[in-house]
């Protein structure tokens, strides 16, 4: 059975999906966004107090790359936590009351699925491509955000065929367009690193509002610090981690979902994406408390 403290497989995580998504109706719904490439539905969860008009919103992504399996362990904790301590905690009551945060568990599905079946190391999509026999695209690299052109089918970063090739980047950056009025924060989800990245990647040129992400990064992981001491370093993605184009983060902060931020969570390369199953749970404890940081920050702009 489904655990939060074990990476479950998608049959465990789309059956919890269905459990969780029904299980409070005045907190928690759920709605379709799509089918992905091997036809697994693209399930995203609407967490917030009921409301008859349009509240402002959070939307988090987790399992864009498949291999990085505490990424989805993550927004499988946070919909628990949320519903568990709504009404108790006065920070998580406040954010569910007046702002709305999507979840979409798993991005990646296709992935994901493949991890757990074949190739554990695998972390692109599984669509096929015309005239190679490599398959997958970087669901990371395939945003219309200073897109790479040109890239090799084979290689784990290969950009697509195109601009929003991959079915579930679609899916995904449809329901960011139909929604960039509300939607105030974009969060994406990854390992490893010990980061909290935002614009942008696919240049070095600095971000209109790079002071204000600057400090609210610093001050989430701060905030992360607070529990275990877990380090985390804060800065833009193209100085911190590496020059990448065609990033969810930066596409979304673009399109103006000004607090657009990148988590690469534990570790910093022990163990890398085999993170043991021991790991989730204070991981996952400290990575709240850089989630509700920022929660906290986009409701004193809102
Ligand atoms: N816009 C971006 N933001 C963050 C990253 C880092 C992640 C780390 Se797994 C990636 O390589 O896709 C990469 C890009 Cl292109
Ligand atoms: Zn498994
Ligand atoms: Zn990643
Ligand atoms: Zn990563
Ligand atoms: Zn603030």
């Amino acid at each position: 059975t489904h655990s939060y403290t074990n990476y479950n497989s998608w049959d465990k995580v789309q059956s919890w999906i269905a459990a969780i998504s029904t299980s409070n109706s005045a907190l928690i719904s759920k709605q379709s966004i799509g089918s992905t490439y091997e036809g697994r539905p693209m399930t995203l969860l609407k967490l917030g107090k009921k409301s008859s008009v349009t509240k402002p919103a959070i939307f988090m992504d987790c399992g864009i790359h498949a291999r990085e399996w505490i990424s989805p362990a993550f927004c499988q904790w946070f919909v628990k936590e949320a519903l568990s301590t709504y009404g108790s905690d006065s920070q998580m009551t406040s954010l569910l009351d007046q702002m709305d945060v999507y979840v979409l568990p798993v991005f990646n599905i296709d992935g994901y699925d493949y991890t757990h079946k074949s190739n554990r190391m695998w972390r692109k999509t599984r669509s096929r491509t015309s005239g190679t026999s490599c398959l997958g695209t970087d669901p990371n690299r395939n945003w219309n955000a200073g897109w790479c052109s040109k890239s090799e089918p084979c290689s784990e970063t290969f950009c697509g065929s195109k601009v929003e090739s991959e079915v579930e980047v679609r899916n995904v950056a449809d329901f960011l367009r139909r929604n960039k009025a509300d939607i105030k924060a974009y969060l994406t989800i990854h390992s490893y690193s010990q980061l909290v990245l935002f614009p942008y990647s696919y240049t070095y040129d600095l971000a209109a509002d790079h002071s204000e992400l600057l400090k609210v990064a610093e001050g989430a992981s701060s905030a992360l610090r607070g529990l275990y001491g877990t380090r985390y370093t804060s800065g833009p993605g193209a100085a911190t981690i590496y020059p990448a184009a065609g990033g969810s983060d930066d596409y979304a902060y673009d399109i103006g979902v000004k607090y657009s931020f990148t988590f690469e969570l534990r570790d910093t390369g022990r163990y890398g994406f085999l993170l043991p199953a021991s790991q989730i749970k204070p991981t996952c404890m400290e990575t709240m408390l850089a989630i509700k940081y920022i929660a906290a920050h986009v409701q004193e702009n809102l």
